[in-house]
């Protein structure tokens, strides 16, 4: 197995549209015809994003994430298969993404055919990239119809400091968090070293489906769940962060998420315009 760290546009070749980055095509351009995970960029889109994440830095606090698990940790809301879920996710764009703004089914489906493509035989992480965004069914009203803000968008720790490497952490000093003494440390309430399985991650589709997994006894590798887990983590699997909070075991797991991550991101792709001249 190869582990590419590789930034967007880094070692590109200027006159193609897409940089080879060992196995994958990784395209220059989003979908908005912009850099991939560009925050900063003044456009309509970047408008939204920025809201759901001023909202998301100011209200997700330990509390509040530690209630949603508990809440969501029953799995009792409903019983519905894989697909018909993929399915439900078709009436969802993710408002946190400056990169796609296609249903999420979609991204589903794109996520896993690139990796199906590069990875033949790698069944599980293909299972892993068709399921990993399936806890964004919150948005959905049988599963409470939670707002953008505490189901899509980048993850990070709560209990200790912000990092500042996480997206628009400019709207963490707005949230309680930041001044309580207790978890406005570099360690907060946690010890070096503790293992990401002991952090309380903000709220969102991606505990709600590791949730979901774990408790109906998912086979899937303990890279699968850990993928699942924590994908929305750019500040660590992206920018180094937070790795004095990682055990020997999240290190070997991280390998495979960045595997995983430049499918995640760099499918994301428009084939057609919203409306066709027919
Ligand atoms: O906007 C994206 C969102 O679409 C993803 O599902 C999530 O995993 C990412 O972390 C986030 O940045
Ligand atoms: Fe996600
Ligand atoms: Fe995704």
């Amino acid at each position: 197995m190869t582990v590419i760290v590789l930034e967007p546009n880094e070692s590109s070749n200027a006159e193609n549209d897409t940089a080879v980055d060992g196995e994958l095509d990784v395209p220059r351009r989003n979908a908005f015809g912009l850099d991939f995970r560009d925050f900063e960029k003044e456009s309509l889109r970047n408008a939204i994003v920025q809201e759901c994440y001023r909202k998301n830095h100011i209200y997700q606090t330990c509390e509040f994430a530690n209630k949603k698990k508990e809440e969501y940790g029953k799995l009792d809301k409903a019983e519905m298969s894989i697909w018909e879920c993929c399915e439900l996710l078709k009436n969802y764009v993710d408002e946190s993404d400056p990169d796609l703004d296609e249903p999420q089914i979609d991204h589903l489906l794109q996520t896993a055919e690139a990796i199906r493509r590069d990875h033949p035989h790698e069944y599980w992480l293909q299972l892993t990239a068709l399921i990993h965004d399936l806890g964004k069914v919150l948005l959905h009203p049988a599963f409470g119809e939670e707002t953008q803000w505490c189901v899509v968008g980048d993850t990070f720790p709560l209990g200790c400091a912000f990092d500042n490497n996480i997206v628009h952490h400019q709207f963490f000093k707005e949230n309680p968090d930041s001044r309580n003494p207790a978890f406005n440390t570099k360690l907060g309430i946690y010890s070096e070293n503790i293992g990401l399985d002991n952090i309380t991650m903000s709220w969102g589709h991606d505990e709600y489906m590791y949730l979901v997994a774990k408790g109906n006894n998912t086979t899937l590798p303990p890279a699968g769940l850990f993928i699942i887990r924590f994908h929305s983590f750019y500040a660590m699997h992206r920018h180094g962060a937070y790795t004095f909070l990682m055990n020997d075991e999240d290190k070997e797991m991280l390998k495979w998420l960045q595997v995983f991550n430049k499918y995640d991101l760099y499918s994301k792709s428009k084939y057609f315009p919203e409306k066709l001249k027919w």
